[in-house]
């Protein structure tokens, strides 16, 4: 009763037929104009309601936050995490102590002896060598310049950052355990919510089918046992009481909370590891891909932002996360590059937790709820430039940087993005740095620029060739050198 309105479901499908597999954005966009801001769809059999713009998104994860944590359980993500972990765990305590736990486990390790900003800093300078090497930046007078797909070199630095912090190792570029475990993960997170994990929901008796949503399994399979490899080694060389990264601190937490009651266990830690490296790698990376290629097509804002940088960082070797409050336009552009990237468009499916209500609709307990954060991020009446990239959308009329209540790229409320604190200093880190080392611009046998996004868990930009030059040399700081 008093259930969201929406398009007539067909039997078994629902209104699957309505939503193009390869981009269903246009189409709620659509829907959202013929039934306005909360709509229902059927997925299969089963109904979701879409909360689109800020106003009904805030209402659910803020104002209602706990009838609006809970997460989906019939879901193709859903079966593969079985609830464990963070990020598909459903409200509850488990879900609780793991996210305080990985919350004050990496804020303290940001204090800790090897912040979590020399961690960045040390990726970022790997990233520095592989562009001069693999791109071949030369100085900007000569010709041509190098270019190179940047796609691997991103991912690769978000996932060593992560697994610096979790695993207290990172990979050589061209290992191949990291490469392939990169490549499980792109793949993964792309397929996970495709065409074949919604036939795998919407069509149970399929499942023991030799199908290729089996592939999703197998690669999920994969990237635990890879995980469970690195427990086992983190266990024979660990000294209890002496944590060297999130593993050793969740091993003792273990043995703290042995007594029985506990919500740690061996299990637990392999899902939580899964979760940070799976959401922290893709997100960030993407992230960057996408403000690479604004910042390639807008000379003039890579121009100011440089000229920023290089007066706010005169003599210094490298950046702090602190230099942002000196650096608003800077700031301003890479909010504007995340606000554009929209990289996780649907958030992670919510469901509710009680019977509740949004706007003057009824939602029973259990409902899947989509918070189209694209929908937000674009809102009209919102940005003074909803559609085109464009830095003043975060700053006023005297330049200072303002952060409008629209920008949700890492959603709101009680499930807010855990890695929000970590993604906004990698964000801001790497483009400093290299926004001040060099000149991105974008090769002369490029092609048209493509700034459409490829749909997804995460969206990611077409692959591009990134053209870089060095910057002349007085405009150039001295690079400190990192122990690894
Ligand atoms: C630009 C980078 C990133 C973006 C845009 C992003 C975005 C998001 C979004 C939209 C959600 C869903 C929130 C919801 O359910 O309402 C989420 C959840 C999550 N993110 Fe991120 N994320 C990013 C980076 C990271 C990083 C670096 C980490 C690793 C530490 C991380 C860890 C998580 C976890 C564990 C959750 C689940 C939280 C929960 O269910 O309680 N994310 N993120």
């Amino acid at each position: 009763k008093n259930f969201p309105p929406g398009p007539r479901p067909l039997p078994i499908l629902g209104n699957l037929l309505q939503l193009d597999p390869v981009n269903p954005l246009k189409n709620l966009e659509g829907l959202k104009r013929r039934y306005g801001n909360v709509f229902s769809l059927y997925i299969g059999s089963r109904p979701a309601v879409v909360l689109n713009g800020l106003e009904v998104v805030r209402e659910a994860l803020v104002t209602r936050a706990a009838e609006y944590a809970g997460r989906p359980t019939h879901m193709m993500v859903s079966h593969l995490f079985k609830g464990k972990g963070i990020v598909m765990a459903n409200y509850g305590s488990s879900w609780r102590d793991h996210r305080r736990f990985a919350l004050t486990t990496l804020r303290n390790f940001g204090l800790g002896k090897r912040s979590m900003e020399e961690r960045i800093l040390e990726e970022v300078s790997h990233i520095c060598t592989e562009l001069e090497s693999s791109a071949g930046a030369v100085s900007h007078t000569q010709r041509p310049s190098g270019s190179m797909d940047p796609q691997h070199l991103f991912h690769l630095a978000a996932s060593n950052i992560i697994c610096s912090l979790i695993f207290g190792e990172r990979f050589e570029y061209d290992d191949p355990v990291i490469l392939t475990l990169i490549q499980r993960l792109e793949e993964f997170t792309k397929e996970a919510i495709g065409p074949w994990a919604m036939l795998y929901e919407i069509m149970p008796v399929l499942r023991p089918l030799p199908l290729p949503f089996r592939n999703v399994f197998h690669k999920f399979d994969q990237m635990k046992e890879h995980i469970k490899k690195v427990v086992t080694k983190h266990k024979s060389s660990r000294v209890a009481g002496e944590p060297r990264d999130l593993l050793d601190c969740y091993l003792d937490q273990i043995d703290k909370t042995a007594d029985g009651g506990s919500t740690f266990n061996d299990t637990q830690m392999v899902s939580l590891l899964l979760d940070l490296f799976i959401a922290g790698t893709d997100t960030t990376s993407n992230t960057l891909r996408s403000a690479m290629l604004y910042l390639m097509t807008n000379q003039h804002v890579q121009d100011r932002c440089h000229r920023e940088i290089a007066e706010v960082l005169e003599g210094r070797a490298d950046a702090s996360f602190e230099d942002r409050h000196a650096m608003p336009y800077v700031q301003a552009t890479i909010h504007e590059a995340q606000r554009m990237s929209d990289t996780v468009p649907l958030s992670v499916f919510h469901t509710t937790c009680s019977n509740t209500q949004i706007h003057s609709y009824q939602l029973p307990q259990g409902t899947t709820v989509i918070p189209n954060l694209s929908s937000v991020l674009h809102e009209e009446g919102q940005w003074k430039f909803p559609h085109e990239f464009n830095p003043e959308n975060f700053l006023n009329e005297v330049g200072e940087f303002v952060k409008p209540e629209a920008f949700l790229p890492f959603s709101a409320g009680s499930r807010v993005c855990l890695g929000e604190g970590l993604a906004r200093m990698e964000l801001f880190l790497v483009l400093v740095t290299l926004l001040r080392r060099y000149r991105f611009v974008w090769p002369e046998d490029g092609g048209v620029p493509d700034f459409s996004l490829i749909f997804g868990g995460t969206q990611s930009p077409k692959p591009y060739r990134l053209g870089v030059r060095l910057r002349s040399s007085e405009e150039l700081p001295t690079v400190s050198t990192r122990e690894p």
